[in-house]
């Protein structure tokens, strides 16, 4: 598998190592098995009708990340317990939970996710390296109620495809972007859930304002979701003022000794 040509550096590397754990995981586990295991996984709970509920009500809509270690910051939580912090995120009213599974840069486990799941009743995002469609019935066996495509490592035929793929499993699908040309090929799929990523993954430089810049190209039908960088309570007021409602914040969370007790400060 390769990413597509222009993919930064980062991205090209953790779809690499993914790759062979899928490769990997195809021979321990054959697709026909997934898929059986997909069909009697837990229901889909539904992530964007849990944004668009919160929303509705004239909240913020919080996704709340369980990471223990980024790429760009490194480890974030020593203690990392996703059951107790999906309980504290629940407690402190997130509307939904994103759970790291990608083992190699965010040190994440699909038991993390387990865990979180079994913990709560909130509907959770996988949050992996998607470009194959043997990892979007893997997700759903495992309890999946988003999974994430990243536009700027897949072809478009790529997007469109395990965009539907996701869908017709019943799950939602976080289509994340970073500028303006990455959002119109979202919008070609007719994605109804777009992030837009603050952070800039050839310099891991987050700004708030590449949302800012991109919100008024998304149509009011669609839900948006600000990701990465979220880190003050000015930060959700600019956003909030600017129209922005739902919210992706992991490190400003990790770092407090009680994630929900940040939560409830931020939002
Ligand atoms: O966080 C990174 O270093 C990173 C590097 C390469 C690809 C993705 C990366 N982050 C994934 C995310 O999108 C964030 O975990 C998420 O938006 C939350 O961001 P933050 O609140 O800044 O932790």
């Amino acid at each position: 598998m390769s990413t597509a040509a222009d993919a930064p550096d980062i991205l090209k590397r953790i779809v690499e190592q993914k790759a062979q754990r899928v490769a990997a995981q195809k021979q321990a586990m054959p697709l026909a098995e997934v898929e059986s295991a997909a069909q009697v996984a837990d229901p889909v709970r539904g992530f964007k009708a849990a944004l668009d509920q919160r929303i509705a009500a004239g909240h913020a809509a919080v996704i709340a990340e369980a990471k223990k270690t980024s790429p760009s910051k490194g480890l974030l939580r020593a203690d990392y317990n996703p059951a107790e912090i999906a309980q504290q995120y629940a407690a402190a009213g997130a509307a939904c939970l994103s759970v790291l599974t990608e083992q190699d840069f965010f040190k994440g486990s699909d038991a993390h996710f387990r865990q979180a799941r079994a913990a709560c009743n909130l509907p959770l995002i996988r949050k992996d390296f998607v470009f194959d469609p043997y990892q979007v019935v893997e997700a759903r066996a495992l309890g999946a109620d988003c999974v994430l495509l990243i536009v700027a490592m897949l072809e478009q035929a790529q997007l469109q495809d395990l965009h539907t793929q996701a869908q017709a499993l019943g799950m939602d699908v976080l289509v994340e972007v970073h500028d303006a040309e990455e959002l119109t090929r979202a919008l070609r799929i007719e994605a109804p859930l777009i992030g837009i990523n603050n952070r800039d993954l050839r310099s891991f430089h987050t700004d708030i304002d590449t949302t800012l810049k991109l919100i008024d190209e998304v149509p009011a039908t669609t839900r948006l979701v600000t990701e990465s960088g979220i880190a003050t309570v000015d930060d959700v007021a600019t956003l909030r003022a600017a129209g922005v409602h739902a919210f992706l914040v992991g490190e400003a969370f990790m770092r407090h000794p009680d994630p929900g007790e940040k939560l409830k400060t931020l939002f």
